[in-house]
């Protein structure tokens, strides 16, 4: 199997100091992969190596089981840039015709394929109109057009969804989701932590340059589950039951947390409240997600939190 990317030792130096180090990589083909991390970690300058715009001080990269330099390679590669500067004096069609004639399409493809990505992305016949006088979420909508036009195998997605509204998120996931069923990967950059958890299959966490932690959304948030539990009243018989099913935390007279290994043990936890005889309000499993671990990791300050050099990172699909 050709991998998406494989990176191996990646290093980055800007004026002697490295911005991106020991990074190695592996994700693969209709693998998304979350590449998150704090303002200023190396995300960009990681995605910029990677599409060959910025020359690593060290190290090799490899995406489509090629070099990034190689036109025909950077043909077969989506991007979608944070900060999309699109030339405004162009309709929405012309400047898809303009990407696609860099990335080799023929104006016979061209025009199905345009009127296809366009309404794919939500702007059905909007094609015609100076990009000028788009809204920016238009234009984040048309900077993904763009990105997945010429069909890559690769996309690159920079905090896709910021421009977004809502409905505009859930369109941007069923196109990932889309694409990863096409087997396309996915590199995906988002301070949307939410959203990167409902589509990555993995996602690495990096810091000052550094992958601190990586893997599939079940590696990092699986594991004990705390479970709230609120009933009318907690008798000791009824804590009992509940203390022999998982570890209980932060107990009130009508209220408690029962630790349990999984959402498998959720059953036995209501069927020991009806079995004690207590009315059960509330039954709430409280599942840790991305934004705490990246709270965890980094800091809510940035610049705490431990870091965990990794020797290597591997990102095979997930089924
Ligand atoms: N061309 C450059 N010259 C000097 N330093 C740079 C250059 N590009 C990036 N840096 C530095 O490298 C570090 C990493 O920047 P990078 O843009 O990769 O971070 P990021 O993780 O993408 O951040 P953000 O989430 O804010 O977009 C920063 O300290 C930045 O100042």
């Amino acid at each position: 199997m050709t991998l998406a990317i494989q990176t191996e030792q990646l290093r980055k130096e800007y004026k002697g100091r490295a911005v991106v180090q020991s990074l190695d990589l592996e994700v693969g083909e209709g693998e998304v992969f979350g590449f998150l991390g704090p303002n200023g970690a190396g995300k960009s300058t990681t995605v910029k190596m990677l599409l060959g715009l910025v020359r690593p001080t060290s190290g090799s990269i490899k995406v489509l089981g090629g070099s990034p330099d190689d036109p025909a390679v950077r043909a077969r590669l989506g991007f979608l840039p944070e900060q999309f500067r699109f030339q405004t004096w162009m309709t929405a069609e012309e400047f898809l015709k303009f990407h696609g004639q860099l990335a080799g399409l023929k104006a016979e493809e061209l025009r199905t394929r345009i009127p296809a990505v366009l309404k794919r992305v939500g702007l059905g016949g909007r094609g015609t109109e100076a990009l000028g006088g788009y809204s920016k979420g238009m234009l984040q909508r048309a900077g993904l057009a763009g990105a997945i036009l010429a069909r890559p195998r690769l996309v690159f997605l920079d905090e896709p969804t910021s421009a977004l509204d809502p409905v505009g998120r859930v369109e941007v996931r069923e196109i990932i989701q889309e694409l990863r069923g096409e087997g396309v990967a996915v590199f995906l950059n988002s301070h949307l932590l939410s959203e990167v958890e409902q589509v990555s299959d993995r996602v690495a966490f990096v810091k000052a340059g550094v992958v601190v932690r990586a893997g599939t959304m079940t590696e990092l948030l699986g594991g004990a589950l705390p479970v709230l539990v609120k009933v009318d009243h907690l008798s000791p018989e009824l804590a009992a039951a509940l203390g022999r099913l998982g570890q209980l935390e932060h107990q009130t007279e009508q209220q408690v947390s029962v630790v349990v290994s999984g959402e498998e043990a959720i059953p036995a936890i209501a069927q020991a409240v009806f079995a004690s005889g207590a009315q059960l309000y509330a039954l709430t499993p409280q599942r840790h997600d991305l934004e705490d671990l990246f709270l965890e990791l980094v800091g809510q300050n940035g610049d705490t939190g431990q870091q965990i050099q990794l020797g290597h990172l591997k990102t095979e699909k997930v089924a």
